[in-house]
């Protein structure tokens, strides 16, 4: 079968679609390798067209009543989940993702983010402050002209996570999405457009870092937020640094799942494997350092490798296809790389490796220490690194011992151990007897290296606004000449 993913044009300006004048980016299908698309990048110029048209519909944007932009957000959210079947094919496609996730978990969690925010709209409001007779009240303003950038993981659910907070408080969004995964983001423009999202207000380019890079400088933009690696985070922060611009950094992680021996062993396997195998490893939140208490290390790892014997992969298309391809054959190369490296340093492999192509399968290494590559590395592929400990104090040190702080979770049916943990582990987003559950409700993000900002809950709204403050004096003025 050919498959063909071809959108109208490559960037989206000003409500409409716009061929892009820079250099071409062929998009490939991960599973085939086949070209399903190819689309060029925005010139500098472009960049600067796509901000100008931000800059100028963002006024009247930002003037509506805050239930009116909710309105649009909210006939948004219905509009993916009626094309729902359709969405999530186009984003296998792009990502290689299997549908049986992309059905239920991408799309769908971008337009809960919308349907959150499109609900909030009518809620943000400022307070006043009494002060025994002048007082002080507060108006939750936009920033203007926000730059989102995307990775390549989840592309639909970041420009959903990005735009909806951003769009809710009367900003405009210029979106770049990765070069990977260039068409999720067109389609959800097509999408607000079609909701009554005025022209102009949501914007995408395409293009590489390069292109990221122009964005982050343009003097319209106010704010910068990005999910990406650590070292184009830190490229990014510095590059906004230079405008003062408001930043969220959703950047890399090496995350800590910590099992005591009183947890439910399934219950346990079971979270290490969503913490680790879904989207083929490529989720920034994963518990890639899985901590299991000395005895039940031997119980916990014969009946994970029993569970991934079991899993299905293959044609990302079939839905009964549990595991898909990686990404890119550079991100492959990668993967393959630290699995080599986790055995040259003496790890023991339990089961998985190197696989063929673009599959990895679920890698599970054992014997590991702390100080090797495959515990300290972010690897951003399905391998996991189960690593033992004999108490609390022990693990938590060992947990914390990163310069990464994006998550960490619990397994214990002692609930008083599980806060007590919890509460010493540095990281942003944490469960407790859950993993990689990610409702809009709570707020997401890092510590550390990991990021700066939350994105979804109402923590979002506080980095798409700022706080203008109003003092009314009642009384005469009283100056001292
Ligand atoms: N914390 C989170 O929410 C989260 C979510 C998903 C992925 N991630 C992280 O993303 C990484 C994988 O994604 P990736 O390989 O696409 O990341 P990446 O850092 O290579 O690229 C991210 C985006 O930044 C752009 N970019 C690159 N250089 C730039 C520059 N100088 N200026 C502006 N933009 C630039 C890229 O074109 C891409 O759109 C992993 O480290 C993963 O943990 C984090
Ligand atoms: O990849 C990072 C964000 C995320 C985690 N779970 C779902 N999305």
């Amino acid at each position: 079968m050919t498959l063909h993913a071809q959108p109208k044009a490559s960037l989206f300006i000003n409500g409409a679609y716009v061929e892009g004048e820079g250099p071409e980016l062929k998009v490939l299908y991960p599973y085939t390798g086949e070209v399903i698309a190819t689309l060029r990048e925005a010139s500098p110029e472009q960049v600067a067209l796509a901000t100008k048209s931000a800059e100028a519909a963002q006024k009247a944007w930002g003037a509506l009543r805050p239930v009116e932009r909710g309105r649009v957000l909210a006939r948004a959210a219905a509009i993916i989940r009626e094309r729902g079947a359709e969405l999530a094919r186009l984003e296998t496609l792009d990502t290689g993702k299997p549908i049986q996730e992309t059905e239920v978990a991408d799309w769908p969690s971008g337009a809960d983010a919308i349907e959150y925010f499109a609900g909030l709209a009518a809620t943000l409001t400022g307070e006043s402050i009494p002060l025994g007779g002048d007082f002080v009240y507060t108006i939750r303003e936009p920033l203007g002209v926000c730059a989102g950038i995307g990775a390549w993981n989840y592309p639909s659910q970041i420009a959903c996570w990005k735009s909806a907070p951003a769009l809710i408080m009367g900003n405009a969004m210029v979106f770049k999405p990765s070069e990977e995964t260039p068409l999720g983001a067109l389609k959800l423009a097509e999408i607000l457009v079609e909701a009554g999202l005025p022209a102009g207000v949501f914007n995408v380019v395409q293009g590489r870092g390069a292109v990221g890079a122009a964005l982050v400088t343009d003097p319209r933009v106010a704010k910068v937020s990005l999910t990406g690696s650590v070292p184009t985070g830190r490229k990014v922060y510095a590059a906004a640094a230079e405008g003062i611009r408001h930043v969220t950094m959703e950047l890399g992680g090496k995350s800590p799942l910590i099992v005591f021996d009183d947890a439910s062993l399934e219950d346990a396997v079971g979270a290490a494997i969503l913490a680790n195998f879904y989207s083929s490893g490529q989720i920034c939140s994963n518990g890639t350092r899985v901590f299991v208490q000395e005895g039940i290390k031997e119980a916990f790892l014969a009946r994970l490798a029993a569970r991934c014997a079991d899993v299905a992969m293959g044609d990302p298309l079939d839905p009964a296809t549990q595991h898909g391809p990686i990404i890119s054959a550079a991100q492959a190369a990668k993967i393959r790389a630290a699995i080599e490296a986790g055995i040259a340093e003496g790890a023991r492999l339990v089961c998985g490796g190197p696989g063929d192509g673009a599959f990895i399968p679920p890698t599970v290494f054992a014997e590991a220490t702390d100080a090797m590559t495959i515990t300290r590395e972010e690897i951003f592929g399905p391998v996991m690194t189960v690593l033992t400990f004999k108490d609390e104090d022990e693990v938590i040190a060992r947990a914390n011992g990163t310069n990464f702080g994006l998550a960490a979770g619990v397994f214990t049916r002692d609930l008083a151990r599980g806060h007590r943990v919890i509460a010493q582990l540095e990281a942003g987003t944490c469960w407790i007897n859950a993993y990689n559950l990610t409702p809009v409700e709570a707020p997401f993000g890092g510590v550390k290296q990991s990021g700066v900002g939350r994105e979804n809950s109402r923590a979002a709204i506080e980095h798409y606004s700022q706080l203008k403050s109003v003092y009314v004096g009642l009384g005469p003025v009283e100056s001292p000449y």
